[in-house]
C-alpha cells in the first residue's frame, strides 16, 4: 500500500486518451467491459490491458469512485500483432502480400481522388525466371526472389508501398511522384538489379534483370484496377521489346 499512497489512478495510464475514453464509458453507461488500454507497471514497463469495471455510488446516489478488475493482455496482443503481421507478409520476401499490398493501395488510391493528388503504379516482373528455377531448383529461385525484393526495398522510401502480387511479379506505389522522378525511381531498380550478382550452389555467379511497366492516375480513374491493367500493359510491352526495360504506359 505504501508503494501507492498519494498517487492518483491517473498517473498509471500512460494514454491520456485511454484514461478519458474509460471514464467517458463509466459516466455514460456505468461500466464498462473488456474495455483496451495499458498501464505503468511498477517496473516502469507499459502493458497492454483490459479493464472490466463500473462506476460506485454513495447512498445519497452521488458518484464515489470505480471498481474494477484490470488484466494484463499483453500476450494476448502481442500474439494478435503477430497474427496480424502473418496474415499481411509474404513468409518469403517478407515484404506486403498481395491483399495488404492491394488494399493500402485501394486506401492511397482513393484519398488520392479525394485531394486531387497523383501516385505511380510500378509493376515489376523477373525476366525469364523460369530458367533460373530450371537450372538452379525452386530453393535457388527463392533465393533470387528474396534477394530482388530485398535490393527494390532499399531503394524506395518510407511512404512507398511495395507487395509481392504472386510469384515474381512485384507491384511499388509510389506517392507525391512526378512522372520523372517516378521513373528514375524504376531506372534506378532496374539498373541495381542487373548490376546484382547472384551465385549458384557451385559458387558460380549469375545475372538477372527486371521488366518495369509504369502508370499514374488519370483524370476519370475510378478504381485501382485501372492502374493495375495500365501498368500490366506497359509492362507487356517492356517484355516483348526485349526485355530489361521501363515502359511509361501511354
Ligand atoms: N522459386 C520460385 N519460383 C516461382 C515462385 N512463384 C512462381 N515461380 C516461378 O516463376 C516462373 C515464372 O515464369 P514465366 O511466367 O513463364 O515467366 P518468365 O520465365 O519469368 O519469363 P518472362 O516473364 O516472359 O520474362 C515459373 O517457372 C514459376 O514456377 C516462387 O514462389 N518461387
Amino acid at each position: 500500500m505504501t508503494e501507492i499512497a498519494g498517487k492518483t489512478a491517473e498517473s498509471y495510464y500512460p494514454q491520456a486518451a485511454d484514461r478519458d475514453a474509460m471514464k467517458k464509458a463509466i459516466m455514460e453507461d456505468g461500466k464498462v467491459a473488456d474495455f483496451p488500454g495499458q498501464m505503468v507497471r511498477k517496473d516502469g514497463r507499459v502493458i497492454d490491458i483490459s479493464i472490466t469495471s463500473r462506476a460506485i455510488y454513495d447512498d445519497a446516489g452521488v458518484f464515489a469512485g470505480i471498481e474494477g478488475i484490470y488484466r494484463d493482455v499483453t500476450q494476448r496482443k502481442m500474439m494478435e500483432r503477430e497474427l496480424q503481421r502473418l496474415a499481411t507478409t509474404d513468409p518469403l520476401t517478407n515484404i506486403a502480400n498481395r491483399r495488404s499490398f492491394l488494399e493500402q493501395a485501394e486506401h492511397i488510391f482513393k484519398s488520392t481522388q479525394r485531394y486531387h493528388d497523383s501516385i505511380t503504379l510500378l509493376m515489376l516482373d523477373l525476366d525469364l525466371f523460369k530458367a533460373i528455377n530450371d537450372k538452379y531448383g525452386h530453393l535457388g529461385g527463392d533465393k533470387v526472389l528474396t534477394r530482388f525484393a530485398q535490393t527494390v526495398a532499399l531503394e524506395l522510401r518510407d511512404s512507398d508501398v511495395f507487395g509481392r502480387l504472386g510469384g515474381e511479379e512485384f507491384c511499388v506505389l509510389l506517392q507525391h511522384a512526378s512522372q520523372e522522378e517516378a521513373m528514375t525511381v524504376a531506372e534506378r531498380i532496374r539498373t541495381r538489379v542487373q548490376e546484382l550478382d547472384f551465385e549458384d550452389p557451385d559458387g558460380a555467379l549469375f545475372k538477372l534483370t527486371v521488366s518495369i511497366g509504369v502508370t499514374t492516375n488519370f483524370e476519370g480513374d475510378e478504381r485501382l484496377a485501372k492502374l493495375l491493367e495500365r501498368a500490366d500493359k506497359a509492362l507487356y510491352t517492356a517484355k516483348h521489346s526485349g526485355r530489361n526495360k521501363v515502359v511509361w504506359f501511354s
